[in-house]
């Protein structure tokens, strides 16, 4: 559950030795990131039995400092939602344009793998690829652009920011 702190899980358990994680849903294919902090109590032994236990679920990152959890929930344990979030927006401006349901899926499901299995297998950043995909003048930088002219960006960050203030809110709420 989503904020719920190490202090406040020890004294409902009554036990020292606490891992607290944030997976996220690709976990149950083995493509899950699942971020890990430990209470004082948890050794080095512990922890590798531990991180090789998550890492059958996918990849793992462990933290120090426990407040990073709630930063996680923000990134990778929400995050799907917001991949799937963008993917859905595409569909529905390929339907617009167009295409069937089916089609519209088929193009960008295969467009979303494709593009992060090539990100994931190179050395080029996500702003050097893009750079790659529009050239001067192209179909690409037109859509950048009214991107850029409503800020999406600063949008997502602004969502991000929320989702972790809340994690932090729950947290609040649940260890009263
Ligand atoms: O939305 C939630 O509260 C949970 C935490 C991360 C993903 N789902």
């Amino acid at each position: 559950m989503a904020g719920v702190s190490i202090d406040n899980i020890s004294k409902k358990l009554q036990v020292k030795k606490i891992i607290r994680s944030m997976p996220n849903i690709p976990t149950q294919i083995g493509q899950g990131m699942t971020v890990f902090t430990a209470s004082q109590e948890v050794d080095r032994k512990d922890l590798f039995i531990i991180q090789n236990l998550i890492n059958t679920t996918g990849k793992s990152l462990f933290i120090e400092n426990e407040e990073m959890i709630n930063s996680s929930t923000a990134i990778s344990g929400s995050g799907p939602a917001y991949v799937y979030y963008f993917i859905n927006a595409i569909i529905d401006s390929a339907i617009n344009l167009g295409f069937t349901k089916s089609e519209a899926e088929f193009l960008v499901q295969q467009t979303f793998l494709g593009s992060t299995q090539l990100q994931n297998r190179s050395n080029l950043s996500n702003l050097e690829w893009i750079e790659k995909v529009a050239s001067k003048g192209g179909t690409t930088e037109a859509a950048l652009g009214i991107f850029h002219s409503f800020d999406i960006k600063s949008k997502i960050n602004e969502g991000i920011i929320q989702a972790n203030a809340r994690a932090k809110e729950l947290g609040k709420l649940i260890d009263k």
